[in-house]
């Protein structure tokens, strides 16, 4: 990497998105800017590289750029980052050859590190081999089942499995679609063929009806609230046949921050679990941040 640090705002240098790279040296006295090249979906963009985002970035003197994939990667930059979230085949293997002609720039995340996180059979089975507790608490994965095929057979692999229901059900593939990210929830054993394999089938967890969602980037530990599934109860058991489901249960509209709920619930997770939590995952994924 080129740049280190923070400038003032002075020599801050301006960062627009999608600009191309000044290629002249900058004279000595003048901070050289951090490049950080973007490979993202329009979606992604919109909700990423937000005005806000970009004023503070622009500050620090880290400038973004668009990456144009109709194009060699080769030839655009110099970056000091790549940035990207595209799935295509195509693209992965475009990466791996940029790394490998460029040690030099960081790749967030290098395609192989991200498989893991594109399946949820893979990303959940490191929390469940994580075996993690220390005197602050204890991580666990509820306990799980991948159905590729055949709605027909889950009643019966389902119990071979000893799954208790209620069962929430995910897709298999996490792969930043809308569908990805959709959520079933089946009652009784009568409503299980009704599900849409490749998924995966969790045991539903009681959890009052609040989620921590854990943002982490390197040591820097963010937490935040936010409104979820409420609890099952005995009467919901018998009283619910079909499938249920529910597109975004937790995203940033159901913030729960300040929600009136029982302190006991409310209560964030111990920041020394978080940071152990963190620090294996990132060794276990390989990941950079
Ligand atoms: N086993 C479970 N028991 C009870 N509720 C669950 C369970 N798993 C997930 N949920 C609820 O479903 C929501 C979505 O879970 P999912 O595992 O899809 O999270 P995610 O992929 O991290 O979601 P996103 O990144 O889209 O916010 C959670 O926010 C939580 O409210
Ligand atoms: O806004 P929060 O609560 O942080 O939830 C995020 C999810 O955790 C991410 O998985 C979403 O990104 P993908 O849709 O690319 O997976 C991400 O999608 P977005 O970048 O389109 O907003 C968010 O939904």
């Amino acid at each position: 990497m080129r740049v280190h640090g923070e400038v003032s705002d002075d020599e801050a240098a301006v960062a627009v998105v999608g600009e191309t790279v000044p290629s002249s040296p900058p004279p000595a006295s003048v901070v050289q800017p951090l490049v950080v090249g973007y490979a993202l979906t329009k979606k992604k963009v919109k909700s990423f590289l937000q005005p806000k985002l970009l004023a503070l970035a622009r500050k620090k003197g880290i400038h973004f750029v668009s990456i144009d994939e109709t194009c060699p990667l080769s030839e655009q930059g110099p970056f000091d980052i790549i940035l990207h979230k595209l799935t295509s085949k195509e693209w992965q293997q475009v990466l791996e050859d940029y790394r490998e002609e460029h040690p030099e720039v960081t790749v967030l995340d290098p395609p192989n590190a991200i498989q893991h996180l594109h399946n949820r059979q893979s990303m959940l089975q490191e929390v469940a081999d994580l075996n993690l507790s220390n005197g602050y608490g204890e991580v666990c994965a509820p306990r799980q089942l991948v159905i590729m095929k055949d709605p027909s057979s889950i009643p019966d692999a389902v119990a071979k499995a000893g799954l208790t229901l209620p069962l929430v059900a995910k897709p298999l593939v996490a792969d930043g679609t809308s569908k990805s990210h959709e959520l079933s929830l089946a009652y009784v054993e009568a409503s299980l063929p009704l599900l849409d394999p490749p998924l995966v089938l969790q045991e539903f967890v009681n959890h009052g009806g609040i989620l921590f969602k854990v943002y982490i980037v390197g040591e820097t530990i963010q937490v935040v609230r936010r409104f979820s599934l409420p609890d099952v109860n005995t009467y919901d058991l018998g009283n619910n046949d079909g499938i249920f489901r529910f597109p975004r249960v937790s995203c940033a509209t159901n913030n729960a921050e300040d929600a009136d709920v029982d302190p006991c619930i409310a209560e964030l997770p111990p920041k020394p679990l978080l940071e152990k939590l963190g620090r294996e995952l990132r060794r276990r994924l390989v990941l950079r941040s």
